[in-house]
């Protein structure tokens, strides 16, 4: 038994945030996303030895959306290692996630790897290097997920490939810049496949749990990044994971995160667990409202610190 009924802490914030699910606006801006009810909750809890909590609808699954930059930045850093940093930087942007007015300024090179711009240039340098990067991504979920049948939503990457315009803008200005070497569509159908890679919040707890445990998948004993990177990808997190509310989100949560669209939030207490949840209404950042509240009261009842 641990020291702490993480289960029993769990259950009193699902009940707790229940009045803000519904204070949110889901994402529309493709239709896929917009039909989701935003009256659903889950949250779950993996910890580095192993034991798996959750509370809220915790088979429901959802497309991960941004969360998958996590993976796509770790796949292309054990790739690439610090040549990666090249092409992309390593400050918080300040702007929204799809900003296109920053990316001008700094003459193509996007400010970090979890704006859009910054993933898809990541998505772009993975593509050189894998022959099958949609299925070497599901295969990484499979893996460390725990769960071999993980699928991608077809229908929100299609409706995410259809309206592609803006994420395509990027695309062709890092191009213009000479910071992008395949073609974008290819690259954004990528992207947009890891986009749309559909877990629930234990799967995707687990997935990640890498990251609380100094780079090392509990589930495997496998390495999936050096101790240094493994650190200095958790730093990126907390300095940038949440877009332009990434200072917001470390001080009222105190931990390593990263949001996504669809209303999830990843975040990492290293050396302990990681915790992953979901409710599809959002704040005008595109990050879940009831979400941070959620992973607020975590960080205030458990007390936890990373400082
Ligand atoms: N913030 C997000 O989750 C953005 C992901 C979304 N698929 C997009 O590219 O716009």
């Amino acid at each position: 038994m641990p020291e702490v009924d993480y289960q029993a802490v769990l259950n009193e914030i699902t009940t707790e945030v229940k009045p803000l699910l519904t204070t949110g606006k889901v994402a529309d801006y493709i239709p896929a996303l917009a039909e989701i009810d935003a009256d659903q909750f889950s949250i779950a809890i993996h910890t580095t030895s192993g034991e798996t909590y959750c509370a809220g609808d915790c088979t429901a699954r959802f497309t991960i959306q941004s969360v998958s930059k996590v993976m796509t930045l770790t796949l292309a850093l054990q790739r690439y290692g610090d040549e990666l940093w090249q092409r992309v930087g390593k400050e918080p942007s300040g702007t929204a996630f799809n900003s296109l007015t920053q990316l001008e300024f700094e003459q193509g090179i996007p400010r970090n790897p979890f704006i859009n711009a910054g993933a898809i240039v990541t998505c772009d340098a993975l593509y050189s290097r894998l022959s099958a990067p949609i299925h070497s991504m599901l295969e990484s979920f499979r893996q460390l997920s725990g769960n071999s049948s993980v699928v991608i939503d077809k229908k929100v990457a299609n409706s995410e490939y259809e309206f592609r315009h803006r994420n395509a803008a990027m695309g062709h200005l890092m191009k213009s810049f000479g910071n992008f070497n395949n073609e974008v569509d290819d690259v954004l159908w990528a992207y947009f496949n890891f986009c749309a890679i559909e877990l629930n919040c234990i799967e995707l707890a687990k997935a990640y749990n890498f990251l609380a445990n100094q780079g090392i998948a509990n589930s495997s004993g496998d390495r999936v990044l050096s101790a240094r990177q493994n650190k200095q990808l958790n730093s990126l997190l907390f300095t940038s994971g949440l877009y332009d509310a990434a200072g917001d989100f470390g001080y009222r949560v105190g931990m390593p995160g990263k949001s996504g669209v669809s209303g999830t939030v990843l975040a990492v207490l290293p050396n302990k667990f990681t915790v992953a949840v979901w409710a599809p209404g959002l704040n005008s950042f595109g990050n879940s409202v009831a979400g941070i509240a959620a992973l607020e009261r975590l960080s205030q009842k458990l007390d936890i610190s990373i400082f």
